[in-house]
């Protein structure tokens, strides 16, 4: 079964334009878990343009579901993680100034660091993933750090899927059956929607979550939240 795990960064967004505490990031997590989400996801960045390192205290008590931490592992980061102990950590090669997360790792050229990170967060028991585009090499790669599981960057796909090219998939398809022959579990996230997601389901074996937050608060803001939620879970069935 694929899991949903909501992406609340925008919800995060939306407080902070005011200054204020509304929308409660940690009701909206309460909230989504409740109507069927079978995880959460943040993403504090170090500008904690949305989520902020105190959110991620704050919500630990309150993911009775599945708590995905996601961040570059700079030591802030780092002591963050190792603070809250999530369920799992994404390790994501973010720049500070990232407008979002537009790549995936060097797990070739940066083996020996994320070895060691991947090491740290496992002997604190917490399930580790690297970000990654679907490029077998990298793949291969992530395995030989340790990490329990790859997140494949599906922006490509999804951007290429909007305009009806369904070929956009084979790279990711070839991915996963790479991941499933050598014992890497696999995650996937980044611009996956309502239009996209059973496709990309349909087509990746072995699929064990998906975090998805853009699209999913955009389409709740015509359709509702627990609305969106049901027809996420009805997709991945
Ligand atoms: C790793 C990933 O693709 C998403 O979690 C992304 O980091 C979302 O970040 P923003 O919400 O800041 O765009
Ligand atoms: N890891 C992907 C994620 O958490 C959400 O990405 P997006 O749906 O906001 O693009």
């Amino acid at each position: 079964m694929t899991k949903l795990s909501v992406n609340i960064n925008k919800i995060a967004t939306l407080r902070n334009s005011r200054g204020g505490n509304t929308p409660n990031v940690v009701q909206f997590a309460k909230d989504v878990q409740r109507f069927g989400a079978q995880g959460v996801t943040v993403h504090p960045r170090p500008d904690e343009r949305h989520i902020r390192y105190q959110d991620t205290r704050d919500l630990k008590p309150e993911v009775y579901t599945e708590f995905n931490v996601e961040g570059n592992p700079i030591k802030s980061f780092m002591d963050l993680v190792l603070e809250v102990k999530p369920t799992q950590v994404t390790l994501v090669p973010d720049a500070v100034d990232a407008l979002t997360s537009n790549a995936g790792w060097d797990t070739i050229k940066h083996k020996d660091f994320l070895t060691e990170v991947i090491q740290e967060f496992n002997s604190h028991g917490i399930r580790t993933s690297i970000f990654v585009d679907p490029v077998l090499e990298m793949i291969e790669g992530a395995k030989l750090t340790g990490a329990d599981r790859i997140e494949l960057y599906t922006e490509s796909f999804a951007h290429q899927y909007s305009l009806g090219n369904e070929k956009a998939i084979i790279p990711f398809t070839e991915a996963a059956e790479l991941s499933n022959e050598i014992g890497i579990g696999i995650n996937a996230g980044h611009d996956l929607s309502l239009d996209n997601i059973k496709f990309f389901k349909d087509n990746i074996p072995g699929l064990l979550e998906v975090s998805i937050g853009h699209a999913l608060i955009a389409e709740s803001l015509y359709l509702g939240i627990e609305n969106v939620v049901q027809m996420y879970l009805q997709r991945l069935k």
